[in-house]
C-alpha cells in the first residue's frame, strides 16, 4: 500500500530529462548550432580589436584603410552574432514549451493511470502540488532558464577555447583567476538553500499568525489573550526578520566577491599578457583581445548565477514530478480471461496502511445472479470488503478472483464489463451528455445512449436544448437524481454481471432517493447483486445475507436459515421487528433501521 508519492532517484531523472532532449532532438541540435555560430561570430570581434591595435602600432601601409576595413568586420560579426543569438533563444523558448507540456502531459497520464488502491491512498495535496506547483517551476525554468543557461554556456565553453587558442598561458593565467568566482558561487550556494527555506518558512508562519490573531479577534477579546497573541507576533515578526537579515547577508557577500572575482582575469590577463609582451613573446593585440574575452565571460557566467538556484529548484520539481513513474503501472495487470461469472473471496486479510487488518480470514462465494446482503455494525469492514470485491483494492493475503481470474488484476476496461461498485459518487464532467457517457464505452452509437437513459427512466434528455450534444456540469447543471440517472446510464452502457451497491441511496433526500431507487431497479435486473445493507428489509429481500463482525464473516445463508439459528442477524431481526411489528418497515425512519447500527 502506497502512503506517499515516490520521488525519482538521480538515474531516473537523467533517463528522463535524456528522453525530454532526445524527443526534441531537431531543435536541441539547432539551439547547440545556433549558439555555437553565435559564440564563434562573438569571438571575431574581439579578434579584429587586436589586429586594429597591432596594425596601428605597426603604422605602416594604409594604417586608416585597414582599421576601417576591420571595424567594419567586427561591426558585422557583432550584429550576425546578435541575430544568431536570438535565434537561438528563440529555438531554445519553443524547445522550452514544447518540453513543459510533454512534462505536463506525461505527469497527466501517468496520474490518470494511477491505480485506483494507489490513487486513493496518496495524500491528494501532494499529488495536487506536483501537477501545479513543480509543474510550473519546470515549465518556468525549461522555458526561460535552460535556453539561457545553455546559451552561456556554450558561449563561456567558446571564449575559454578562444584565450587559449591566442595564448594558452594567458589562458591558463585567466582560467586560475576564475577559481575566486567559483569560490564565491561555492560559499554562497551552500548556505541559500536552507537559508531561503527558512525566509520562506518563517514569512508564512508571519502571515499564519497575523492572519489568525485577526480571524480570531472577538475569541482573542472575550478571553483577554492579547498579550499572548502580540507576544506570538513579535516572534514571528522577529524570526521572520532574522531569516531576511540572513539573505540579505548572504547576497551582501556574493555580489562584491562576485564581482571583484569576474574583474579579476582580465586584471591577470593584462599583467601577466604585459609582461609576455615586454618579452617580445607576445603582440599588443593578441593581449588585448584575450582581455575582451576574459570580460566576456562575466556575462554567460553571471546568466549561470542568476539561474543555478532556479535550476536546483527545477530539478527537485522535476524528481518529484517524474517520481509518478515508479508507481505501478496499469500494463502490470493480467491479460488472463474470466472462465465465468463467479466471484470467489479465499482466505482474505486486508489492513489499511500498515496497520491492523480490518477483515480477517474471509471466505465466501457469490452464486451468478443471486442477491447477496452484507450486514454489519459500523466499522465491520463491509465497505472495505465491497472495494475488494470490486478490484479496486488487494486483499494483503488470500484473493478475490471473478471467474478464477484475481479481479484487481483486471484493466479498468475488462474490469467494469465484471464488477462494477455504485456508491453515491456519481461525477459529472464537464462535457456533453454524449462524451460523458462515452467514457465508459468509447465507440457506443447514439442509440444505445439514448437507450441506456431510457431504460433509467431518464426522459429529460429529450427536454435538453441539444439532446446528447449539450454540456452539462457547467452552464446545466444536472439535480441529484439526474446525476445519478447519468452515472447509472454508463453503468448500463459497460454492462457487467454483478453490481456492488454501497450507500448507493442511503444519504440522498426521500424525494431523489425514490427516483434513484427506480432508475437503480432498472440497472439491477439480470445482474448477480452484492448489497451493502443498510435496512434489515434489503437483507430479508435478499437470496443470502452475509453477516460481518469486527472483519470476520461471522454468518451466512438465507433470511430464514440465518433467523432459524439464533445467532447475531436473527436477534437483530427480533430486535427490529419486533420494534415494528405490524408496520411497514420500509416507512420507519431512523437510525433502528440500519442494519445493525
Ligand atoms: N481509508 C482508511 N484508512 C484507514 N482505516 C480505514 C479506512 N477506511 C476504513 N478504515 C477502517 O477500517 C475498518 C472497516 O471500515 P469499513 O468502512 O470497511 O467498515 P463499514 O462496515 O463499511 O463501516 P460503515 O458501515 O460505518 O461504513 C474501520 O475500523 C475503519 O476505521
Amino acid at each position: 500500500m502506497t502512503a506517499t508519492l515516490p520521488v525519482a532517484g538521480a538515474k531516473l531523472v537523467r533517463a528522463a530529462a535524456w528522453g525530454d532532449l532526445r524527443a526534441d532532438r531537431g531543435a536541441v541540435a539547432g539551439l547547440l548550432l545556433l549558439n555555437g555560430m553565435a559564440s564563434a561570430a562573438g569571438l571575431v570581434g574581439p579578434w579584429l580589436l587586436g589586429r586594429i591595435v597591432d596594425a596601428v602600432r605597426a603604422g605602416s601601409g594604409d594604417v586608416l584603410g585597414t582599421v576601417d576595413r576591420l571595424a567594419l568586420g567586427a561591426l558585422v560579426f557583432t550584429v550576425v552574432q546578435m541575430l544568431l543569438g536570438r535565434w537561438a533563444l528563440a529555438v531554445g523558448y519553443r524547445f522550452g514549451e514544447r518540453t513543459a507540456g510533454r512534462v505536463r502531459e506525461r505527469f497527466l497520464a501517468r496520474t490518470l493511470a494511477l491505480p485506483p488502491s494507489v490513487a486513493e491512498h496518496v495524500p491528494a495535496g501532494d499529488l495536487i502540488a506536483r501537477g501545479t506547483t513543480d509543474a510550473s517551476v519546470v515549465a518556468l525554468t525549461l522555458r526561460r532558464a535552460v535556453p539561457e543557461v545553455l546559451v552561456a554556456l556554450v558561449q563561456a565553453v567558446f571564449l575559454i577555447a578562444a584565450v587559449l587558442v591566442l595564448n594558452p598561458l594567458l589562458g591558463l593565467c585567466g582560467l586560475v583567476c576564475f577559481l575566486g568566482v567559483g569560490a564565491a558561487l561555492r560559499w554562497y550556494l551552500r548556505r541559500a538553500r536552507p537559508a531561503y527555506l527558512t525566509e520562506a518558512a518563517t514569512g508564512a508562519r508571519l502571515a499564519d499568525v497575523v492572519t489568525s490573531t485577526a480571524k480570531g479577534a472577538r475569541t482573542i477579546e472575550a478571553l483577554a489573550l492579547e498579550g499572548r497573541r502580540a507576544e506570538a507576533a513579535d516572534r514571528a515578526v522577529a524570526d521572520a526578520r532574522a531569516a531576511r537579515l540572513r539573505t540579505l547577508r548572504l547576497r551582501t557577500v556574493l555580489f562584491p566577491s562576485f564581482d571583484v572575482s569576474c574583474a579579476l582575469p582580465a586584471v591577470g590577463v593584462l599583467l601577466v599578457g604585459g609582461a609576455l609582451h615586454a618579452n617580445g613573446l607576445v603582440s599588443v593585440g593578441v593581449v588585448v583581445a584575450a582581455t575582451v574575452y576574459m570580460r566576456q565571460l562575466v556575462g554567460p557566467l553571471d546568466t549561470l548565477t542568476v539561474w543555478v538556484e532556479q535550476l536546483q529548484g527545477a530539478i527537485a520539481s522535476y524528481a518529484r514530478i517524474e517520481g509518478l513513474a515508479e508507481v505501478p503501472r496499469e500494463e502490470l495487470r493480467t491479460a488472463a480471461s474470466p472462465t465465468d461469472d463467479r466471484i470467489e473471496v479465499s482466505g482474505v486479510r486486508y489492513a489499511y496502511d500498515g496497520g491492523r487488518d480490518v477483515l480477517r480470514g474471509i471466505d465466501l462465494v457469490v452464486r451468478p445472479g443471486e442477491r447477496l446482503a452484507i450486514i454489519g455494525t459500523s466499522g465491520a469492514g463491509k465497505s472495505t470488503l465491497a472495494r475488494l470485491l470490486a478490484g479496486l483494492d488487494r486483499p494483503r493475503t488470500g484473493s478475490v478472483t471473478v471467474g478464477g481470474t484475481p479481479v484487481a488484476d483486471l484493466p479498468a476496461d475488462r474490469l467494469r464489463e465484471q464488477v462494477v461498485l455504485i456508491t453515491q459518487d456519481h461525477h459529472v464532467f464537464h462535457d456533453t451528455v454524449r462524451d460523458n457517457l462515452r467514457v465508459v464505452k468509447p465507440n457506443a452509437t447514439d442509440e444505445e445512449l439514448r437507450g441506456a437513459l431510457e431504460a433509467l427512466g431518464a426522459r429529460w434528455i429529450n427536454d435538453l436544448p441539444q439532446g446528447l450534444n449539450t454540456e452539462v456540469g457547467a452552464v446545466i447543471s444536472l439535480d441529484g437524481a439526474r446525476a445519478q440517472q447519468l452515472s447509472l446510464a454508463r453503468v448500463v452502457l459497460a454492462d457487467p454481471h454483478t453490481l456492488i451497491l454501497d450507500e448507493a441511496t442511503a444519504l440522498l433526500d426521500p424525494t431523489t432517493a425514490r427516483e434513484t431507487e427506480q432508475s437503480l431497479a432498472a440497472v439491477l435486473r439480470g445482474r448477480t447483486v452484492i448489497a451493502i445493507a443498510h435496512r434489515l428489509q434489503t437483507a430479508h429481500d435478499a437470496n443470502r445475507v452475509a453477516v460481518l463482525e469486527a472483519g470476520e464473516l461471522v454468518e451466512l445463508g438465507t433470511h430464514d436459515q440465518l433467523v432459524g439459528a439464533g445467532g447475531h442477524y436473527a436477534s437483530l431481526w427480533t430486535s427490529w421487528h419486533g420494534e415494528y411489528d405490524g408496520q411497514d418497515p420500509r416507512r420507519q425512519p431512523g437510525a433502528a433501521r440500519r442494519a445493525g447500527q
